[in-house]
């Protein structure tokens, strides 16, 4: 190292080599009394409970959401392979499932759930996009709900108070987005849909999709908005895109669904 370097170093160091050396300081009963209350008060407004889950026939996210209080909870978009472990979760975690919100209707298995779980509310799973989310109300503070057709014509994005996650469903994956060429799809819906539904978010707003095929767990709007392959291409060129894109049927697409 250079004297030069040493030199600009040293005011640095001295700081460091004073805060180890100091002594901690000594807390008086008092302001012990106050940090307690304080954390305490921390302790009141907890962060949601958040889990992503992954089903790997269908390459499909489950995602878990609660209020780290009252132990309300709400599943995007569950499956049905995946039934034992969700439930087996929300019991381990202590929690209450008020919810259940599909993406899709054959990779659904909210029907089962419902019968399964006492504590969701009598027709909770398929009730409209909007009434779910004023249900769940108390989980998260609150999910916002934005129609995001265009993959099927039901495709919602649920988006979080703060605005710092949206569960883009099958509208938005990282670096891609849903299929149009089934169940209603239609490009021109689904550009409009991203570009004003989802790309109108935060920058720093994450990005949950409902599937992935490479390994990617989570993306931004920025992100997206920056390299997404297709939506960053104008309209004409994103419909020529996916008429063309010739993808083989998901594996999954047969499946009984349990309603
Ligand atoms: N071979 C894949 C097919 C995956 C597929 O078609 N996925 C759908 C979402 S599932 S509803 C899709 O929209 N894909 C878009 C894309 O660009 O891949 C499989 O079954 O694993
Ligand atoms: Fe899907």
């Amino acid at each position: 190292m250079s004297a030069a370097l040493l030199h600009r170093l040293k005011p640095a160091v001295s700081v460091a080599s004073r805060l180890w050396s100091c002594k901690p300081p000594r807390i008086e009963p008092s302001s012990a009394a106050a940090s307690v209350r304080l954390y305490s008060g921390l302790m009141e407004s907890r962060a949601p409970l958040f889990r992503q889950l992954f089903e790997s026939e269908s390459s499909t996210y489950t995602y878990l959401l609660a209020d780290a209080d009252s132990r309300e909870a709400v599943l995007i978009d569950p499956v049905l392979e995946t039934v034992d472990r969700d439930l087996q979760l929300i019991s381990e975690l202590g929690l209450t499932l008020k919810v259940a919100c599909k993406h899709l209707f054959y990779y659904s298995y909210t029907g089962l759930l419902k019968m399964q779980i006492h504590s969701l509310p009598a027709g909770g799973a398929f009730l409209a996009a909007e009434t779910v989310v004023s249900s769940v109300t108390a989980v998260n503070k609150c999910l916002t709900v934005r129609e995001t057709p265009g993959h099927t014509d039901g495709c919602v994005t649920y988006v979080s108070e703060d605005e710092r996650m949206a569960f883009t469903g099958d509208a938005l994956l990282i670096r891609g987005c849903g299929r149009t060429d089934f169940q209603q799809g239609s490009p021109h819906r689904l550009y409009e849909s991203v570009h004003k539904k989802i790309f109108t978010l935060p920058g720093h707003c994450f990005v949950y999709p409902a599937h992935d095929y490479k390994g990617q767990t989570v993306s931004t709007v920025d992100e997206e908005k920056k390299f997404n392959p297709r939506l960053t291409k104008t309209l004409p060129e994103f419909v020529n895109i996916m008429n063309n894109l010739n993808l083989p049927k998901p594996k999954k697409i047969g499946t009984v669904c349990v309603y």
